[in-house]
Formats: C-alpha cells, structure tokens, sequence
C-alpha cells in the first residue's frame, strides 16, 4: 500500500474508531431507556391492578358479611350502625349502602330522605359485582364516588383509590378502565381517549408508543377492567441526553486513542519502509552462512545464504522481520538481487576452489513470477567464472503460489544448471500432488519436523512420511534446525543425507565459513564433530 493509502486508511479507521463507539453507545442508550421506561409502567400497571383487586375483595367480603346478619328492617337505623361498624374494618371501604336494583336507597355516609336512582352501571363481573362511577350524593356535592354494588348492598369508594399509588412518579400518568366499554373509570395525570379505544380487550397487555408518550395497558385477569400507564417520552429523551453527555467524551478520547493508535502504526510502516529502502542504498546487508554437513561422512558440502540487516545504529534486525516486510512493500527482489552480489563476492573464489561446494539462496514468491532473479543468478556466476552447481535456490511452498509462473522460472532455473530445493515442506497447504509437477532436487525437512524426532510427538511419525515422500520423489535431502545427536542420528538411519543446525555450526561470516569447510572435510565415518561456531547471527 502507497504513502496515501496508509494515510487514507488511517483517517478512515481513526474517523470510525471516533464514531463507532459514539453511535453505539447512544444507541443502547436509547433502546435501554425506551426499555426501562415500559418496564417500571408494567410495574405500574401491575400496582393499580393489585390495589383494585384488594379492593373488590373487601368490597365483596363486606357484602357477603351484610348478607349473613340475621334478618333486620332493611335501611333502618339499627342495620345502618352495623353498615357504619363494618366499614371501619375495611381500609378501602368509605361507605355502604342499601340497595334494590340500581336504587340506592340509604347509606351510610349521609341520611338519606330520597332514594337515588343510580342509572346505568357496567358489569356483572364475574364475582357479580355491578360499577358505577362518577356517583354524586346530594348533600355531598364536591365528592365523587364509584358505587360497587351486589345483591341488596352495596360499597362507596373513592374511584381513584386503586391510582392512588404510594412511591408514584409524578411523570406517570396512570388510569383504571373499564376494558368492554373502554371508558376510563378513574385516571391520574394525563390519560387520552385514544389510548383507550386502541385497547381491544383480547386479554393481553398492550404496548404502544403515541403523541409523545410511552403507553402501557395490563388487563385484570378475572375482571373486564384494565390498568393504564404512561410516560412522556421526553423522559427517556432526557435520560439519553443525560447518558449521551457522559459517554461523548468517552467515545472521543477512546476514538483519539485508537485514531493516534493507528496513525503510530501507519507512520511506523511508511517509516520502516522507508528505512528498509535506506538500507538498501548504504549498503546495510550482508550475509551468514550455515554450514550443511553431509550425514555419511561429515563433510561440509556447503552452506546455506542467510541475508542479515544491520542498521546504521548497529541494531541487528532479524529476516523474519525484514523479508516479510520486504516482500509486502516491493523491495524483496532488491534484497534478493543484493543478496547473490553478496554471495558471489564472498564465496566466488571459495566455490571455483572446490566445485563440490555450494552455497544455497533464499528466493521468495516475487522472485518467482518474473525472470529476473534466474536471470541475474547465471549472469552473476558466469562473471564470476562459477559452475553453476556452485549454486543452488532455495524456494518456499509459499513461493509457489502462482504455480504456472514458478514453474516456467524453476524450469528455466534448472536448465542453467542450477540445482532447486523446496524449503518448509510441509508447513504449507501444499501436497504430494503438486510436488510431483515440480523439477526438484532437494526436500528440506523443516525444523519442526526436525524437532518431534526422538520424542513421542504424533508429528514424528509425520516426519517419516516427509522422508518417505521425498524418497519416491527421488530428491536428496537436508534436515533443517538439528540440534542434538540423537536428531542427527534418527535421520542419518532413515537416509537423510545432509542437514545443518546449531549441532553442526550456526550462521557464520564467510571467513568463519571457510574455517568450517577446512576442519571438516569428510573422514568417511559418518562422525561429525559437535561445533560451536562463535559469532553468527544466532549465536546469541
Ligand atoms: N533454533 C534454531 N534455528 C536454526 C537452527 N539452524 C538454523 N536455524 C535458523 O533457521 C532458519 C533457517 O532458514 P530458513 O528456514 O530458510 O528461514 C529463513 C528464510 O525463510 C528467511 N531468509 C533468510 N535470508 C533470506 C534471504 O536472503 N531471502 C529470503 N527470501 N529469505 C531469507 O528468513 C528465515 C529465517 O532466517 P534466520 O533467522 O536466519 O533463521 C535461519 C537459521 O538461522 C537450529 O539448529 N536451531
């Protein structure tokens, strides 16, 4: 990705890192609080409903109490003192009175010279109990009150006792219904008409949202009366308002974090490649050898090319950082050009000297899609006056991915005369199959397989099968990363011919290297000498 593509992405992800959190939290914010709202007016709902329902109980208890006196003249004084009596046991109770129909012919809250035709009234429920609101008695003139009437007697009470809600909100507004004829049988605060008429009285508790209130309606399950409750949805407006001011300014520093998290990271990618092209043009690369030891008789045949970068600030900075890096900023062929100068510099007279010798490049999957890597590789060895088996590539499964490309430059690369090997076999996705379309001639058995040896490791057996394979393939092999003798001596009894690791010698200078290949040039034993090669990139 250019400079401005980092950059752009940088904005994008810094822009949604601000944003995402904001819009989340207000959202939650908002679905929480519509939440929250319907939920404490169910509860409110639920209040009403359990106050009219004490409330019929008492009104029921204390008429069926009425009907159990012994005979007496009906409405006389005597029966409207024990009427008086009852009434101070029953909390929700105001008054009682005789009844014949809808006739309330004496109470106990005044003295009664007419009888009072009551109308209309709505019910029976099903204990038998007929309503009527809004009663005025005369000489009462400012009261109003609900008349609740069974057989012969009948309750007064306050019609909006069952509002009368201890702890209530004054924001909420609440209402007891007569659910058959939707008519409002008491409310408290703002209660619309169209409210009630949306209730169908199918049984079930009704959620709405309407001119700027949340409306909730729970019907009584044994009566046709409902309970009504609702509430500005300013009030949520405000809680989200009130939330929104509290998390904003989270959501922006935590968006700034993210956005200067990103613009780090994007300026420290432009920079380090930067610094990688840097390097390139001061010259900051060179190379260690490791020494690769033929398992029969000991005798370094060669080495493998390993690039290292140090920079100008002596810091040295490991391939597995830099190649890839390389490689997703264009610049691995570079590398990989500077690597074989390199090579041929250091090892050119070394090689002429012995053509047995070879020493072993590293190309990666780029190199692989156009010529010029084999291109260079036989310029540079012919100028150098090299065999080409001096030389040899080293190719990863990951190299081969455009597998027609690869396969033209492998063949090409082998028509020179340069011998191939296929590198971290069987880390990839990669398969029989595909390497039997290749022209190869070594398998390097990668160091993982490498380490299971000797242990009770499932994958050991996996490494077996890798010899195997490579041995119906007809390639020659090297074990990568062997570390210990047991390693070396499992592999040297399974026919694996050469190998290289810290057993025999770490990634060394050419000088070193050249040492190396003195002091081991094969005693026909098979022994080779455990070395500690000072120095090197992995020497620690
Ligand atoms: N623990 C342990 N490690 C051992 C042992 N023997 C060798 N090694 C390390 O294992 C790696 C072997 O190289 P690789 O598989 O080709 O893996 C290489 C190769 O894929 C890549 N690389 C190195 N140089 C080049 C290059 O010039 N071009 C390209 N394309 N890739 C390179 O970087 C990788 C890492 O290289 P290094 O860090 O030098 O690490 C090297 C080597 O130092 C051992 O006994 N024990």
């Amino acid at each position: 990705m250019n400079k401005l593509g980092v950059l752009l992405l940088a904005c994008t992800v810094g822009l949604l890192a601000l944003l995402a959190p904001l819009s989340l939290s207000l959202y939650l914010a908002q679905s929480q609080g519509r939440e929250a709202v319907m939920s404490s007016l169910h509860e409110v709902a639920n209040d009403v409903l359990e106050r009219a329902r004490l409330q019929r109980a008492q009104i029921n208890a204390a008429i069926s109490q009425l009907n159990q006196q012994p005979p007496q003249a009906f409405c006389s004084s005597q029966q409207l003192q024990d009427m008086h009596r009852l009434v101070l046991g029953y909390r929700h109770i105001v008054g009682m009175a005789g009844m014949a129909g809808s006739t309330l012919l004496c109470n106990t809250l005044q003295a009664q010279t007419e009888p009072l035709a009551l109308g209309a009234f709505s019910g029976p429920d099903p204990s038998g109990l007929r309503f009527w609101n809004k009663v005025h008695l005369p000489g009462l003139p400012d009261q109003v009150f609900a008349v609740v009437a069974r057989d012969n007697y009948a309750a007064i009470i306050h019609p909006d006792f069952a509002l009368d809600l201890l702890n209530q909100q004054s924001s909420v507004s609440s209402a007891f219904l007569q659910t058959r004829l939707r008519s409002i049988i008491g409310q408290r605060g703002v209660v619309k008409e169209q409210w009630v008429q949306r209730y169908s009285g199918d049984g079930k508790a009704l959620e709405f949202e309407d001119d700027g209130y949340f409306v909730v309606i729970v019907p009584a399950s044994n009566s046709e009366t409902a309970a009504l409750a609702a509430q500005s949805s300013s009030v949520v407006a405000e809680r989200v308002r009130r939330l929104a001011l509290i998390i904003a300014p989270l959501g922006l520093v935590l968006g700034l974090l993210l956005a200067a998290l990103v613009a780090y990271l994007a300026r420290r990618r432009l920079s380090l490649k930067g610094e990688l092209q840097a390097a390139l043009e001061r010259d900051e690369f060179f190379i260690e050898y490791q020494p690769i030891i033929d398992l029969h008789n000991g005798r370094c045949v060669g080495a493998e090319a390993l690039a290292r970068w140090r920079t100008q600030g002596g810091k040295l900075i490991s391939p597995s950082v830099f190649i890839p890096m390389a490689e997703a900023n264009g610049l691995i062929q570079r590398i990989t050009a500077r690597v074989m100068e390199i090579v041929v510099r250091d090892a050119a007279e070394l090689l002429r000297a012995d053509e047995r010798l070879h020493i072993a490049i590293n190309l990666s999957s780029e190199d692989l899609k156009t010529q010029d890597a084999e291109q260079r590789l036989k310029k540079l060895s012919e100028e150098a006056g090299m065999g080409p088996r001096s030389l040899m590539v080293e190719i990863t499964e990951r190299g081969l991915m455009d597998p027609d490309k690869s396969r033209a430059v492998l063949l090409a690369v082998r028509a020179n005369g340069f011998q191939v090997a296929i590198d971290d076999f069987g880390t990839g996705h990669s398969s029989l199959s595909y390497l039997a379309t290749y022209e190869l001639d070594y398998l390097k058995i990668d160091k993982m397989f490498v380490d299971t040896l000797g242990t009770d490791a499932p994958t050991s057996l996996v490494t077996m099968h890798i010899i195997e394979l490579a041995r119906s393939l007809g390639l020659q092999m090297i074990a990568e990363g062997v570390e210990n003798p047991l390693q070396r001596d499992i592999l040297r009894k399974h026919g694996v011919q050469y190998a290289q690791g810290w057993l025999f010698g770490r990634p060394m200078s050419i000088q070193q290297l050249r040492e190396f290949i003195d002091q081991h040039p094969g005693d026909g034993t098979g022994d080779v000498a455990e070395s500690q090669a000072a120095g090197g990139f992995n020497a620690g």
